[in-house]
């Protein structure tokens, strides 16, 4: 499989330099030239299969031959082997046709993990096949960082550094990513939001001399690797609950895009998706771009969901690339005027297109704290606030087509918010006793300015890639 860039003036690479790559020189994200088509005979047959094999038969049509199906399974199964839960992504039912997918069995209790502790292993694997050092730096709302820290912690061939939104991520979300000791961990402290953190990462792969002196390398979902893992529970999900015979809805609380975005990708690799509903929490730029078609961020309000406390999301770019029949013209005007004018209007075509896929629901503080009560009422089940904007945008769903079945994304452990808990439902959700007892670790981290120059400096001092 080849790649191409979004904004179509980079070089199109193959999957190991995808992997390693991150952002597309010329500031694009990559895709596949074409998604690969599955079967609905091989969708039927990864009923009762191991996650871990699901997720190999799924992922090698992206790969390149570096990574022949065996050393691809023996990832997958080392990837997914610490999980809690032997399903690794169980479903469980709440209500009529409404079913929440737990993807927070994995070491970081969120959804991250489903794909860092594959990506962590197959970049350690072309890392060593090359030869070659890196330098991850990664933008955190809260759960992104703790997941590649507990991925890559340890590994001699990588530096990792996390920026976070100082004062913005919940404590435990903190502490998960400033009580790890390896000396290759660096957390950032930054003084701004997650945009921020992510414009100043972004900024940093277009600066093609510190890309090349510190070995950049990207494990947001800037990375297609991450995107491709995430299309797994997808499949796995939607085949528990008769596909390929039958459609499926997915509702998916939603901040960078990229956990909705695999949700596209798995429906345009041949799984039957009825609907993609994309939920917001007050950061409802996504909501409006779709009601709407201007996408235009308004600054980030701080909510008991901040992992989704996002304006700009990153692989909303790789949407649109598809919507306007992949011309990157119409990428690079989009992208241009949003940073001339702070918005751009999604061509009525994309638009019809991206419509015919997706709808949006923003979820407001009261409705989220209403949902966490009303599911534990109605179900006895437990919601974190950002599942719990899917699951209130999956009843919405509901209401208009019950025939469907509605699979909601729950994205993280109700531990990681346990504030946001208390208040809706009047108990406290208990972390896992060995992570618990992990936070009790003096904190490490630096509180930098929300500047360029000072970060990047940061991390050329301590990149051990810079040194070579
Ligand atoms: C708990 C949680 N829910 C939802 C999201 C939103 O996912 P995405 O950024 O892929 O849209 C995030 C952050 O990515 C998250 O950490
Ligand atoms: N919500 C994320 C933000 C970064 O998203 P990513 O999927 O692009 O890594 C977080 O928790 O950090």
């Amino acid at each position: 499989m080849r790649y191409l860039s979004t904004r179509g003036e980079a070089a199109q690479l193959g999957f190991d330099e995808v992997l390693l790559a991150g952002l597309a020189a010329d500031g694009g994200l990559y895709a596949p030239l074409a998604y690969p088509h599955i079967a609905p005979s091989d969708i039927a047959a990864l009923a009762g299969l191991p996650y871990a094999e699901a997720a190999a038969r799924l992922i090698a049509p992206y790969l390149s031959d570096s990574f022949p199906l065996e050393i691809l399974r023996e990832e997958t199964e080392a990837a997914y082997a610490a999980f809690r839960h032997r399903a690794i992504a169980p479903l469980v039912q709440i209500a009529d046709n409404l079913f929440v997918l737990e993807l927070f069995h994995g070491p970081t209790l969120a959804f991250k993990d489903l794909a860092m502790q594959l990506l962590g292993r197959m970049m350690n694997h072309v890392l060593e096949k090359r030869n070659l050092r890196a330098t991850i730096v990664g933008a955190t709302s809260g759960d992104t960082g703790a997941a590649a820290i507990e991925a890559f912690k340890g590994l001699d061939r990588v530096d990792v550094f996390i920026l976070f939104p100082h004062g913005r991520v919940s404590d435990v979300q903190r502490r998960q990513m400033t009580t790890v000791a390896d000396e290759n961990v660096h957390t950032i402290a930054l003084q701004g939001s997650f945009d921020d953190a992510q414009a100043i990462l972004k900024r940093l792969f277009r600066a093609a001399d510190f890309r090349s002196r510190v070995g950049l390398a990207g494990v947001n979902s800037i990375n297609w690797a991450r995107v491709v893992a995430q299309t797994v529970y997808y499949f796995t999900s939607a085949v528990a609950l008769g596909a390929p015979h039958r459609h499926i809805s997915f509702a998916v609380p939603t901040g960078n895009f990229g956990d909705v975005l695999a949700g596209y990708v798995a429906k345009h690799m041949g799984l039957p998706v009825e609907r993609l509903i994309v939920a917001t929490n007050a950061n409802d730029i996504l909501a409006r771009a779709l009601a709407s078609g201007r996408y235009e961020p308004r600054g980030v309000t701080p909510t008991q969901s901040p992992s989704m406390d996002i304006q700009l999301s990153s692989n909303f770019e790789r949407l649109l690339f598809d919507a306007c029949a992949r011309d990157p013209a119409v990428v690079r005007a989009a992208f241009a005027s949003l940073d001339q004018s702070g918005a751009f209007e999604i061509p009525a075509p994309a638009l019809a297109a991206i419509r015919a896929e997706f709808e949006g629901q923003a979820v407001g503080e009261a409705e989220t704290t209403e949902e966490i009560a009303r599911t534990y009422r109605e179900a006895g089940y437990v919601l974190d606030p950002h599942t719990a904007t899917g699951v209130r945008a999956a009843r919405g769903r509901l209401a208009r087509d019950p025939a469907t079945p509605v699979v909601a994304l729950s994205t993280a452990h109700p531990a990681k918010f346990p504030d946001a808990i208390e208040r809706a439902i009047g108990l406290r959700a208990k972390l896992p006793e060995n992570i618990a007892a992990q936070l009790d670790a003096p904190e490490r981290f630096t509180i930098l300015e929300n500047n360029d120059a000072q970060i990047a400096a940061f991390i050329a001092e301590r990149a051990r890639a810079a040194r070579n």
